[in-house]
């Protein structure tokens, strides 16, 4: 099955096979073909140019892209996608003026979201969850990652994960699961912190590694949540079931989260709307990607990451949605893109490698998507016709994407 886009006005994010991530001054600079053609064999790239160099070969597939910009779909590298209802209700208390922490006193918050999907039938959760996955598909986003953590009992983690194992085999994009038993504290155990710790490294872990359920482990590692006591030894024994850390640091405050992630060679520290210099510091010259998501600052109204900051000191930076019902009911990347560029002042350049290569290293999967390369993954965004890419963060809240093809193959 050969597919071929030809007279592309700008094909976008190309890169060598050895890029893994791109870091610093490095992400100014978003390598391009203009009038370009790009031809897929199966599913994956397998040739792409300058339209003087198009093929003459016979494909089934042909597309017309004159006018319109072709480029990876969007890798969002932080989600919590599967989850049962909605927190709408705690909406109009977020409006009067009550802090996520307040609300989440008050019995809303991750807790409330718990209750939820512990009452709800498995199926219920699929057929919630399939529906926000297609969703955020239709807006360009070719590979994601979803945790646990709504359950915080054995069973409904393993419901949870079982749901997105199930998606894994129904779609066909890239998807990776984590392990986020360590979200909350459960009202059951709300005077025995080290009960719930104690269940989760005894009994859930060995349970989900068994059964495969999950290539990450993730804590939220924060203030009236799990210290940076708490956090360690959880990373250390999701390290002996070979569960690579992923986790939520310095959302509010800043307790030395990002350096207990840099001491368990985390893939990825993700929220960063609270750090200090020493924060910025231990990340320099490490392999973990400090993963951005300006969609919770802005439905949350706490800040943004210092992006420009951390950049401007050579560090690398991903963004995501964190769709969840709590802090960030979006799975827009789009949306997160703009936002990114309008309140952290991110370059188009810069927001477009930190939602397509960056984040598909975020997940693991910098060998499989996030760039235009030969052998990745065709997953592409296919524009509406626009001047330029740096239409596509301007223009907020409007939709330009034409097509999204996964596999090469519209959606
Ligand atoms: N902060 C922790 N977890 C989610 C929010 C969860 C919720 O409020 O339901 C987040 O990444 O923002
Ligand atoms: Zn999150």
């Amino acid at each position: 099955m050969r597919t071929l886009f030809k007279n592309i006005k700008e094909l976008l994010q190309i890169r060598d096979e050895s890029i893994k991530f791109v870091s610093g001054k490095a992400m100014v600079e978003l390598p391009t073909i203009k009038n370009a053609y790009l031809l897929v064999e199966d599913g994956i790239i397998k040739e792409f140019g300058s339209m003087a160099n198009c093929p003459k070969t016979e494909v089934n597939n042909l597309v017309d892209a004159t006018g319109k910009m072709l480029l990876p779909t969007w890798c969002d590298s932080h989600t919590h996608l599967v989850y049962a209802g909605n927190r709408e209700s705690e909406f109009v208390d977020k409006i009067k003026g009550l802090s996520y922490q307040e609300i989440a006193n008050k019995g809303g918050g991750i807790l409330n979201s718990a209750k939820a999907l512990q009452e709800t039938l498995e199926d219920d959760l699929y057929q919630q969850s399939k529906t926000r996955l297609e969703e955020i598909m239709a807006l360009g986003t070719g590979a994601v990652e979803i945790k646990s953590g709504y359950g915080l009992t054995l069973e409904a983690e393993l419901k949870m994960l079982r749901v997105i194992k199930r998606l894994k085999q129904n779609y066909q994009l890239p998807i990776k699961a984590t392990f986020l038993g360590a979200h909350a504290v459960p009202l059951e155990y709300k005077d025995d912190k080290a009960g719930y710790i104690q269940l989760l490294i005894e009994t859930m872990l060995p349970q989900i590694a068994e059964a495969q359920l999950a290539e990450y482990i993730d804590v939220f590692c924060e203030t009236g949540y799990f210290t940076v006591q708490d956090t360690d030894r959880i990373l250390e024994a999701g390290k002996q079931y070979g569960l690579i850390p992923k986790i939520h640091v310095n959302q509010f405050t800043s307790i030395g989260g990002v350096q207990i992630g840099v001491k368990y060679h985390a893939l990825s520290v993700d929220h960063l709307e609270e750090m200090r210099d020493e924060d910025i510091q231990v990340l320099k010259n490490t392999q973990t990607m400090p993963v951005a998501l300006p969609g919770c600052s802005f439905f949350l109204g706490i800040p943004y990451t210092p992006a420009r900051k951390m950049m401007d000191a050579g560090l690398p930076l991903a963004l995501a949605t964190d769709y969840n019902p709590g802090s960030s009911p979006s799975g827009n990347m789009n949306f997160v893109v703009s936002t990114s560029c309008i309140k952290m002042k991110l370059t188009p350049e810069e927001a477009i490698n930190a939602a397509t290569i960056n984040g598909a290293y975020a997940m693991g999967l910098e060998k499989v998507v996030g760039s235009i390369t030969v052998g990745k993954k065709a997953n592409l965004i296919l524009t509406k016709p626009i001047n330029s890419y740096g239409f596509m963060p301007y223009a907020f809240g409007a939709n330009q994407i034409d097509k999204v093809f996964i596999n090469g193959i519209a959606i």
